[in-house]
């Protein structure tokens, strides 16, 4: 079994060894190996993805990624920018269904913006399509505005944009997905507006046909937005688009009590794997040693569940989160009163220690 270890930028590379850590005592035989991705990528080789780091990830069996992006490269050419590693590795192994499960932990209920009642118990599944929407869709650019509010002044426009196989096949993960799970899926569109989204929303309902036993129901983002907050849950299966996807699993991290929580994997039609944080690099924190490295750890389980065919090893890393939790172990984001304020590799040593114990 091969894994491509990119761990990135910021905290990336602090997380990624946390969960390498967690890997390794599991003793499971893996080929583990690790390329540049991103800004360091940018600084080493002159690109964010170099060719030799897509090819790892190409033969690899999983990916496990930190996260890629700093300030300082924000004024690249966008093909050069860090975020452009992630997106090429979207793209290029064709990983469409991203996965983004908001789960609060009974020990992290305290730690939530949001009132206990509203979140203990929570286990919702965000079901993200990663490969197209306005992220991919072409043309894009600059160019000077013929018609519009100012014809002849500058504007940029993008493209948002799917096809009907693209939103068939994410609507055939959710349905099956919430199959295992209790049966109901939310699809956020904002069909009232952009016809993509109508699309989007006459699809889903088409797929629904050959999902009976499965409650469809169709939601506009913006009282998603609201409804997440107001009654998580509701929820559980949430399907949507990359956009979409991208902004409400952000919010629904802090139901989980912190986005360094939040983990993620992205699976094309191969059963190949990206296993992700669904945070970023968080320059602000990163060279600290405080960041969070659960959400990286529980990206590893999943790496394990859903790539590596090893379940009874993803539930013991998940076993193991928890019981550090209730030891009160909290890297600062997830710190209330009366909890033991820990950095980023006692966290890991705590994982790891919980499963070996
Ligand atoms: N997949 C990715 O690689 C990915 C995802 C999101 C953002 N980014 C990039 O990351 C950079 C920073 O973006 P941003 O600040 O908007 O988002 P971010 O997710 O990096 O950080 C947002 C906030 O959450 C905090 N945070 C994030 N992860 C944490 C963790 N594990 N533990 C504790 N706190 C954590 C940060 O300190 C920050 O205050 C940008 O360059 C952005 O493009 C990359
Ligand atoms: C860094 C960026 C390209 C990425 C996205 O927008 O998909 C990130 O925000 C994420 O959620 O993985
Ligand atoms: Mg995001």
């Amino acid at each position: 079994m091969k894994i491509a270890v990119l761990p990135g930028d910021g905290i990336g590379t602090e997380i990624v060894s946390e969960a390498v850590k967690v890997l390794e005592v599991l003793d499971l035989k893996f080929e583990m190996k690790s390329a540049l991705v991103g800004g360091a990528a940018y600084e080493a080789h002159g690109h964010p993805l170099p060719e030799s780091t897509l090819q790892l990830a190409k033969e690899a069996d999983a990916i496990l990624f930190g996260a890629v992006g700093d300030w300082k490269y924000d004024k690249l050419d966008r093909p050069l920018r860090p975020e452009q590693a992630i997106l090429g590795l979207r793209k290029h192994l064709g990983l469409f269904a991203n996965f983004r499960p908001a789960i609060c932990y009974e020990q992290l209920v305290g730690a939530s913006s949001l009132k206990p009642e509203l979140i203990a118990g929570l286990d919702i599944l965000i079901i993200r399509e990663l490969t197209g929407d306005i992220y991919f869709g072409q043309p894009r650019g600059r160019r000077t505005a013929v018609d519009g509010h100012f014809p002849g002044a500058e504007e940029a426009f993008d493209t948002m944009r799917y096809s009907r196989p693209e939103i068939e096949r994410i609507a055939h993960v959710a349905f099956q997905a919430a199959r295992k799970r209790n049966k109901k899926v939310t699809s956020v569109d904002k069909a009232n507006v952009l016809e993509t989204f109508q699309f989007w929303k006459d699809v889903v309902t088409d797929v629904h046909k050959e999902y009976p036993d499965v409650e469809l129901q169709h939601m506009y983002v913006d009282n998603a937005a609201m409804q997440l907050v107001k009654a998580p849950k509701a929820f559980d299966v949430v399907v949507t688009g990359n956009m979409f996807g991208d902004i409400l699993s952000d919010e629904a991290s802090m139901l989980t009590g912190s986005i360094g929580m939040l983990p993620s994997a992205s699976l094309n039609s191969k059963g190949q794997g990206l296993y992700e944080p669904s945070h970023g690099s968080a320059p602000d924190i990163a060279g600290k040693g405080v960041a969070n490295p659960l959400a990286t750890i529980l990206s590893a389980a999943m790496m394990l569940r859903f790539s590596l065919n090893q379940e009874a090893a993803a539930q013991r890393i998940e076993t193991a989160v928890q019981k550090v939790l209730a030891q009160g172990l909290r890297t600062p984001d997830i710190w209330s009163e009366g909890t033991t304020k820990v950095g980023t590799a006692q966290m890991g040593d705590a994982v790891v220690k919980a499963l070996t114990a």
